[in-house]
């Protein structure tokens, strides 16, 4: 139990305890915080380690999971233990108080492809003949890089982005705003310690790298991508801008969300095989669209855990640096009620989705604001909340 009052059925109880890189609420410089209901405590200020008064959390991040822990327990003893009060109280701050920044470096950026039904989906859209899911897809989590340094943090306009739309129908290839613009409702898992070139990680050692959990929204093109993925795969239809959480949630604060892996149909490569691993995690995601909820993706649906999608990032030998991102490819499952992209809830815009205003949408709009939110079991029937990953689509330049 903790002494701080929280909101009723907050996300943010003393199981959660997120860490957070936030400027104001009247302390100078960038400062760490963890976030306890609606306040977020500086982490600065109670420990005078300059550690936490840098712009992103990489340099506490590198330590890996023995500070990790430690940190843990003593906000835990802090915010638990009333003869501490005193001391804390003033360095809680109201959220309200400060700015949310970009939480990570983010030193590289891959994005996956995980779920089958997205994978299908997509694959019956762009390309109609054949099976959806290409050959490998069962034998490797697919990923492609991304543009790590147009990740921006929840809250970040995102600007609709001009480009190829198309082959030429005479001469030139039509030049313009997309009006294909999409999201894409995403996990992203932050990886804190690094490791050596040439090190493969286990499946098993996901949580001696990966510190925690956000929630990414990654802003798509489609006509952009439709035109220009082949054969390189996606490259400016998504790298304009991908948005993420603020909150990073510790996998510490998930252990009663982990589920095992999926049923899956075809035999893996050792290094893939995880039916020891339990990195299945238990999250229901809602994305809202000016308001509304439009969909409810849940990560459970997923195909590969990330814990594979580690061990294949490195299986190679590329080396893992502190606060690098890599996110879990669009949620989606079976049913149109958990799609997480409006390329799939629109069947690429051809079954407008009609909205509680009376206005219909194929792909976005500008001045429409996307939000995705996600909460996930914690211990003793708590919830443990993600908080928000949103932004506002700005007409062209
Ligand atoms: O199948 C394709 O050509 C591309 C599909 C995507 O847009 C997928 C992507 O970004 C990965 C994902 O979010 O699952
Ligand atoms: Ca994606
Ligand atoms: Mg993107």
């Amino acid at each position: 139990m903790t002494w701080v009052e929280l909101p009723d059925d907050t996300g943010f109880g003393i199981d959660n305890l997120p860490l957070g890189v936030f400027l104001g609420g009247g302390r100078v410089g960038f400062r760490h915080g963890v976030r306890i209901g609606d306040l977020v405590l500086d982490l600065f200020a109670m420990t005078d380690d300059l550690i936490h008064h840098r712009s992103t959390l990489d340099h506490f991040l590198v330590a890996g999971p023995g500070l990790w822990q430690d940190r843990r327990e003593q906000v835990t003893e802090w915010l638990t233990d009333e003869r501490n009060r005193v001391r804390v109280e003033p360095h809680l701050l109201p959220l309200d108080d400060v700015r949310m920044c970009r939480p990570i470096g983010v030193a590289d950026y891959v994005d996956f492809y995980s779920s089958k039904a997205h994978a299908e989906n997509v694959g019956r859209l762009f390309r109609l003949d054949g099976d959806p899911l290409p050959p490998n897809w069962r034998h490797l989590p697919i990923g492609y890089h991304g543009r790590a340094g147009t990740v921006e943090v929840s809250g970040t306009p995102v600007v609709r982005p001009c480009g190829q739309l198309g082959p030429p129908s005479d001469g030139l290839p039509p030049f313009g705003p997309t009006r294909r613009l999409d999201f894409e409702a995403e996990v992203g898992f932050v990886v804190g310690a690094p490791s050596e070139p040439g090190e493969r990680v286990a499946v098993t050692d996901f949580a001696e790298h990966v510190f925690g959990v956000c929630l990414v929204d990654d802003w798509s093109a489609r006509d952009l991508q439709a035109w220009e993925y082949v054969p390189l795969g996606p490259f400016l239809g998504k790298s304009f801008q991908t948005s993420m959480s603020p909150w990073i949630v510790p996998l510490a604060a998930l252990e009663a969300a982990r589920l095992p892996a999926p049923p899956r149909d075809t035999e893996l490569l050792p290094y893939l095989r995880d039916d020891d691993a339990r990195w299945g995690l238990d999250l229901t995601l809602e994305v809202r669209l000016n308001g509304e909820v439009v969909s409810r993706p849940l990560f459970r649906d997923m195909y590969w855990t990330p814990a594979q999608q580690l061990a294949h990032l490195t299986v190679n030998g590329a080396a893992l640096s502190p606060g690098e991102l890599f996110a879990s490819g669009t949620v989606s499952g079976a049913t149109p009620d958990r799609w997480g992209s409006l390329l799939e809830l629109t069947a690429d815009g051809t079954r407008p989705l009609t909205l509680a205003d009376g206005t219909t949408r194929t792909f976005l709009e500008d001045g429409d604001v996307v939000t995705v939110t996600a909460s996930a079991p914690g211990p003793g029937g708590s919830r443990i909340g993600f908080g928000d990953v949103t932004g506002t689509v700005l007409p062209a330049r």
